[in-house]
């Protein structure tokens, strides 16, 4: 089924008609299954075609108008959710393509999941069900006004009271402000508050506490409670629907029992107590959050490169000297080779993403066992490819829009807010630079192991192949040979082994291990980086030897393939060359590869975003109408925006008409 909620005529029925491979069968490959196309395609419809969730207009609305808008559809998805007897994966998909981020993100995507992992199974019986009615609203308050990324470095304290089994929850400094929670600001009842907990005179670090902050019965804020929004944020529309929110704690006294008590507890006497497990537990949801991230940036990233590839095919510019027709920008080389590894980024994010769910799912049954071994990789893993991903896909969305020229600049091409609401990503949920020393500090561990034998397994199994990695050559004579998976692999393994390992000795040779570690900082973050560009690409091999069906679905994933994988081996030359994995002349013919690889996809490239299967609705872009009647719609367009509501415009008496009818003062004029 076709993805139109647009007009009547096919503008790009010639494009789709040149595709060489099944469109349907591409849209099981892309979101994973059949049932999974299905349920998707329901959701996004039963959104596209209800009023209440509209949002051509979202750019144009004042904050409070937004921030009102952001509850009603949040209330009205709630209610359509209850109505319609949802299933948990349908209520997470329509909310989704409601596509409008809102206090119930943070409900959903931190709160319940805090208390699902660091809770105890009495204190998930008291909480869970309460969040699940939304009987109470809730926020993951971690970040304060001086400190983020550096968690132990929080300062708000909870202390324990043995006189009144209470925690009394505090902020000493201005600076220990909650500051940015999603949802704290204006919604949010309760809040999972980090905090330094102290008991019998000793700090035991930060730890989890559940914090009623509003009234159940008038949602003022309750004493001892100072609650506000931080204020607007970069872009129209765009992440302002979101309440993100300060708060100050005066000495507020909460139940003891209201600590999050799976990890540690503390007694009735005030006894701190830690269970046998590894305390980096206490970051759980992040990493949770972090593995949802990664499926995101498919699905904005996609978005974008929807747009772009369709407005592509629907602009001409130059090309006749004779007065026929003008070319198709998508014909324009320059602009495929921009273009076209952005689409296969698309589908390379969307199956490492759908790899790191499973990673993660087989950590928690792990865990559940008290297996711990994987932490350390699930934490490198969801950690390098946040980073990775979200930086990319923030590039490619700005991409995008220079790819659209100048109607990409329009709100209506639906990429400003798109690029305005996705950038955070790079910043939230760890900065991608600080979760890039993490990976490298793992990848430095690892070699430092090898030494003494120990095999790395996991994504950096392939480490433990040092004495051939470190030394060998690349033996592509032709540009065909780097279709080889083998070719490939080779020297992407070879790049990130060498870069981890010149890092490991140039560190060695620093007075300390930590002075070396920041000396090498920017050397270590791109040794982070090759070594999840590693895991995408290997990834992306891995999920060719699936069963794929369909009539030349396998082959256009394979092109994609080897484009993303050759395309970052063209853009990160100088890490291949630099470290003696290929030469001058290998890189060249990669390159030449490459350009036999974008006349490829050129015919397909319209099927292949197609398989996105995004309504209009969710796209909400009329550079990226699935008709590709794009003119009229940007004529129409034009036509709503507030200061076409009058011919003569607000201010023209006061500012404009006093101007114009002025007398000549200036004796040179
Ligand atoms: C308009 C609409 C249009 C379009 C819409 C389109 C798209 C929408 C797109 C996106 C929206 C979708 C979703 C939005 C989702 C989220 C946004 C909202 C909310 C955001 C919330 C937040 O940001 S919450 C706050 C997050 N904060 C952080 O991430 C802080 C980062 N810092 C840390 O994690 C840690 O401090 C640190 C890891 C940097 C350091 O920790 P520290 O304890 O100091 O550690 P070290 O000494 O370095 O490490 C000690 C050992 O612990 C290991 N470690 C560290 N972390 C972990 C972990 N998580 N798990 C396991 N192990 C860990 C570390 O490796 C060390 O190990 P050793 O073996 O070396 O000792
Ligand atoms: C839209 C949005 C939503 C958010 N939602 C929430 C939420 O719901 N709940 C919540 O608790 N928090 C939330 N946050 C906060 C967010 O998690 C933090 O902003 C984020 O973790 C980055 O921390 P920071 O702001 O302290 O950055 P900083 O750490 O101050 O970063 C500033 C600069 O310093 C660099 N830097 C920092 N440390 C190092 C280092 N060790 N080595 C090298 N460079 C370094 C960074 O790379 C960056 O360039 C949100 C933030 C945003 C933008």
């Amino acid at each position: 089924m076709a993805a139109v909620d647009g007009g009547e005529v096919d503008h790009l029925a010639g494009e789709r008609a040149t595709a060489h491979f099944d469109v349907d069968a591409m849209k099981v490959a892309w979101a994973g299954s059949r049932h999974a196309v299905e349920v998707n395609d329901r959701m996004a419809r039963l959104v596209a075609s209800d009023p209440v969730f509209r949002k051509d207009t979202r750019t144009m609305l004042s904050r409070k108008e937004l921030f009102k808008d952001t509850l009603k559809k949040a209330a009205h998805a709630w209610k359509r959710i209850v109505e319609l007897r949802l299933t948990e994966e349908e209520a997470n998909l329509l909310r989704l393509y409601v596509d409008q981020p809102g206090y119930v993100d943070l409900h959903w995507g931190m709160f319940v999941p805090a208390i699902k992992g660091q809770g105890t199974e009495e204190q998930q019986k008291k909480w869970v069900p309460m969040a699940y009615k939304f009987q109470i609203i809730g926020c993951y308050a971690q970040t304060e006004l001086g400190h983020g990324s550096n968690v132990q470095g929080l300062e708000t304290t909870a202390t324990f009271d043995p006189n009144t089994d209470e925690f009394v929850v505090h902020s000493p400094t201005l600076t220990s402000s909650k500051w940015w929670p999603g949802g704290l600001g204006k919604a949010s009842t309760h809040a999972v508050v980090y905090a330094r907990l102290i008991t019998q005179g000793k700090d035991y670090g930060i730890h989890g506490f559940i914090v009623q902050l509003r009234s159940l019965d008038d949602h003022s804020p309750l004493p001892g409670i100072t609650l506000g929004d931080i204020g607007g944020k970069f872009g129209s529309g765009a992440y302002n629907s979101m309440d993100n929110g300060v708060l100050r704690f005066d000495h507020v006294r909460i139940p003891r029992d209201q600590m999050l008590m799976r990890l540690s507890q503390v007694t009735r006497e005030g006894k701190y107590v830690h269970s046998d497990v590894p305390k980096q537990l206490l970051y759980g949801t992040m990493v949770y959050v972090r593995q949802t991230i990664v499926a995101d940036a498919s699905k904005a990233l996609s978005r974008a490169v929807c747009i772009a590839v369709r407005y592509s095919a629907i602009r001409k510019q130059f090309g006749s000297q004779a007065g026929g027709p003008e070319t198709q920008v998508l014909n324009y080389k320059t602009q495929q080779s921009r273009l076209f590894p952005l689409l296969a980024s698309a589908y390379a994010y969307r199956f490492v993403g759908e790899w790191l769910k499973w990673l993660y799912t087989d950590v928690m049954q792990k865990l559940e066992a008290k297996d711990y071994s994987t932490l350390p990789e699930a934490h490198a893993c969801t950690a390098g490819l946040k980073s990775v991903t979200t930086s990319a896909t923030a590039d490619a969305i700005e991409e995008c829009r220079k790819l659209c020229g100048g109607h990409g600049y329009l709100n209506s091409s639906g990429l400003p807010e798109l690029f305005a609401v996705y950038v955070p990503a790079c910043t939230y949920e760890g900065d991608n630079v600080v979760l890039l020393l993490q990976v490298a500090r793992f990848l430095m561990k690892t070699v430092s192991q090898l030494a003494s034998g120990k095999q790395p397994v996991g994504t950096t199994a392939y480490m433990g192949n040092i004495q051939y990695l470190m030394q060998c050559k690349s033996a592509v004579n032709t540009a065909g040979d780097w279709l080889n998976p083998a070719a490939i692999k080779e020297v992407f393994e070879a790049r990130a082994l060498r870069m981890a390992v010149n890092c490991a000795q140039n560190i060695s040779k620093a007075p300390s291990q930590e002075e070396g570690f920041s000396e090498l900082s920017p050397d270590l973050l791109e040794s982070a980086v090759a070594h999840v560009q590693l895991i995408i690409v290997t990834k992306f091999f891995e999920k060719l030897q699936q069963d794929i069906i369909g009539h030349g679905v396998k082959e256009q994933l394979q092109n994609l393939c080897n484009i993303y994988a050759l395309f970052l081996l063209h853009k990160h030359l100088g890490d291949f060359l630099s470290t003696g994995c290929i030469t001058p002349k290998q890189g060249a013919l990669a390159n030449e590869q490459l350009g036999r690889l974008y006349a490829q996809v050129r015919p397909n490239a319209v099927a292949l975003v197609d398989a996105f299967d995004y309504t209009d609705h969710y796209l909400s872009s009329v550079l990226g109408r699935y008709d590709g009647d794009v003119y009229p719609a940007l004529y129409a367009e034009a036509w709503k925006d507030p200061l076409n509501e009058t011919v003569i415009p607000d201010g023209y008496q006061e500012h404009l008409r006093p101007l114009l009818k002025q007398q000549l003062k200036f004796s040179r004029l």
